[in-house]
């Protein structure tokens, strides 16, 4: 590793060693021998330290713990379900650090002198300066440096009690109870796997968001959902939460109408995250940025102006996701290995998965995109998984999917959906929308029985009926099978 202070000269400098930072880094070597791959803090990625890996982890236990519990409808009796707190956590950690330890692995394997461990800032477009002082002369830079939880101002001063995604899995054991700030993404899916796994939950929100849902009716029905697990409330009223010696002390206005004051061992804020671009010093670059003071880029080249800086994951506040940081790593690192040959990458269909239960899938346009860009051109079908067959078979009969079609083209636009085995349904959809289908085009395609896919079948052809291309649905249609 590189590590004494003369200046370093290199075509590309990538700063950040997380997911997108690695697919720059090798995408641009494919281009240049010269690559610098800057990390300033622990090699690992937040996906797989603090991100996606551990949260899916937790619950898994948590979907564990729940069916045990629900089994007898089934005529199934399990006695005596008791969760060993400091076992759950252990299997976290210990999963969480082997997937760790494949990153690691694929650190190791790039060349010594393509790595430098330092906490680097421009120090003009061209010139990167560590901690240090010590200086990075770099042709091209792939700016990789990620997001940062947000801390909302009630919670500013907290600290031992204090949790964010960066500790939470690091807990010894399950904390008795949590008090939970943002009911977003981060924020459901944790709440409801702690709550699954005996932890006294409350959360709290602002503004009415739950989970990135767009869809009033669908926020609603998942808003009714989760309530029947753990107290939720999106729009809350929080005076104030202090730390004693034992937690913290959350004083909120409850639903009810009555303010009280309320323990907890522990807060989670999942108030959203921040771009992490603050220590980069990015003035010195003469960048043009935005009001959140993130360099303005081409989404399709990832170019920072018509600079020789790019920019990539969840640094570029362009959706925060795993699949998303991978590809605009890539397009980023070809880029700026080819430098000044520029060229635009593939860009998929937006999707993203929740996973909470039910799950929630978002793809292609979502309803405000839909109602600014194809304001009365659009129509949506609607399935309820209630009365669906093979959900209703498993006991998941829970949820709703609207789908979203363009009048005229009967082209698929996109669809929201909170139900059973969403993050399937998603890929499907979002395969269907990236292929450009139309909804009978969709229909031609082969549908098992009894399959949750039937239910996704009924909502295209209501969006058929409702884009006056296909007939009505025909409710209880035995050809379709028994409660398809
Ligand atoms: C709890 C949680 C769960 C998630 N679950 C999912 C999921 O299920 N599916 C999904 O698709 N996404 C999920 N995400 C989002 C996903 O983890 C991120 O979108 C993705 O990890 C972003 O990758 P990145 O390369 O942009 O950033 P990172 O992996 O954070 O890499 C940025 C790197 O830059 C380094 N760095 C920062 N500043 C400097 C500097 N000045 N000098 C040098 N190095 C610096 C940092 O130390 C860090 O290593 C989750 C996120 C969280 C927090
Ligand atoms: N399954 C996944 O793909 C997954 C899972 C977890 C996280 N993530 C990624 O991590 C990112 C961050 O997740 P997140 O949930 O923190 O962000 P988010 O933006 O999804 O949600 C933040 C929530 O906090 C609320 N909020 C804001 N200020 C608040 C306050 N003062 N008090 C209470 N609530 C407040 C917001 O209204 C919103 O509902 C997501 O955008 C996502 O990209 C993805």
């Amino acid at each position: 590793m590189l590590n004494d202070m003369k200046p370093i000269h290199v075509n590309v400098a990538v700063i950040g060693a997380g997911t997108a930072g690695m697919g720059a880094y090798r995408a641009a070597r494919a281009h240049t021998d010269s690559v610098l791959l800057i990390e300033g803090d622990v090699y690992g990625t937040t996906c797989a330290r603090v991100g996606c890996m551990p949260s899916k982890l937790l619950i898994a236990a948590a979907e564990a713990a729940h069916q045990a519990r629900h089994t007898e409808a089934f005529g199934v009796q399990v006695k005596d379900i008791t969760i060993d707190g400091a076992a759950v956590m252990a299997r976290v950690q210990r999963e969480r650090n082997r997937f760790v330890g494949f990153v690691l692995e694929t650190v190791e394997a790039i060349p010594p002198c393509d790595r430098l461990k330092a906490k680097v800032s421009f120090q003009d477009a061209n010139t990167l300066v560590t901690e240090h002082g010590q200086l990075i002369h770099a042709q091209r830079v792939v700016i990789a440096t990620g997001s940062i939880p947000m801390l909302p101002p009630v919670l500013k001063g907290l600290s031992a009690h204090l949790l964010t995604n960066e500790s939470v899995f690091d807990l010894p054991t399950l904390p008795t109870s949590l008090a939970v700030f943002g009911p977003g993404i981060l924020g459901m899916e944790l709440a409801q796997a702690m709550s699954r796994l005996g932890v006294k939950v409350k959360v709290f929100g602002v503004g009415g968001g739950i989970a990135g849902i767009r869809d009033p009716a669908i926020r609603d029905y998942a808003n009714k959902v989760l309530n029947e697990e753990f107290y939720l409330d999106a729009s809350a009223q929080v005076k104030s939460v202090k730390e004693w010696a034992g937690g913290v002390e959350v004083h909120y206005l409850h639903r009810d109408g009555a303010w009280q004051t309320e323990p907890f061992e522990y807060v989670l804020a999942a108030a959203g995250r921040t771009p992490n671009l603050a220590g980069l010093v990015l003035e010195n670059t003469g960048l043009q940025l935005n009001e959140r003071g993130v360099p303005v880029f081409d989404r399709f080249t990832q170019q920072c102006g018509s600079s020789a800086i790019f920019i990539a994951g969840d640094a570029s506040n362009d959706i925060p996701l795993l699949h998303e940081a991978a590809d605009q790593g890539r397009i980023a690192g070809e880029n700026a290995g080819r430098y000044p040959d520029i060229q635009p990458g593939l860009r998929r269909t937006p999707l993203a998965v929740v996973f909470t239960d039910p799950q929630i899938a978002s793809v292609g346009f979502n309803l405000k995109q839909l109602n600014q860009q194809f304001k009365d051109r659009f129509a949506e079908g609607l399935v309820s998984f209630e009365d669906q067959g093979r959900s209703r078979v498993m006991l998941r009969n829970k949820g709703i999917l609207k789908v979203y079609g363009e009048h005229g083209s009967g082209l698929f636009l996109g669809a929201e959906m909170f139900g059973p085995a969403a993050e399937h349904t998603g890929h499907l959809l979002a395969w269907a929308a990236q292929q450009r289908m139309t909804v009978s085009g969709m229909l031609e395609m082969p549908f098992y029985h009894p399959v949750i896919e039937e239910g996704l079948r009924t909502a295209l052809r209501d969006l058929n009926h409702k884009l006056r291309i296909g007939p009505p649905v025909i409710e209880r249609c035995m050809d379709c099978g028994p409660g398809a």
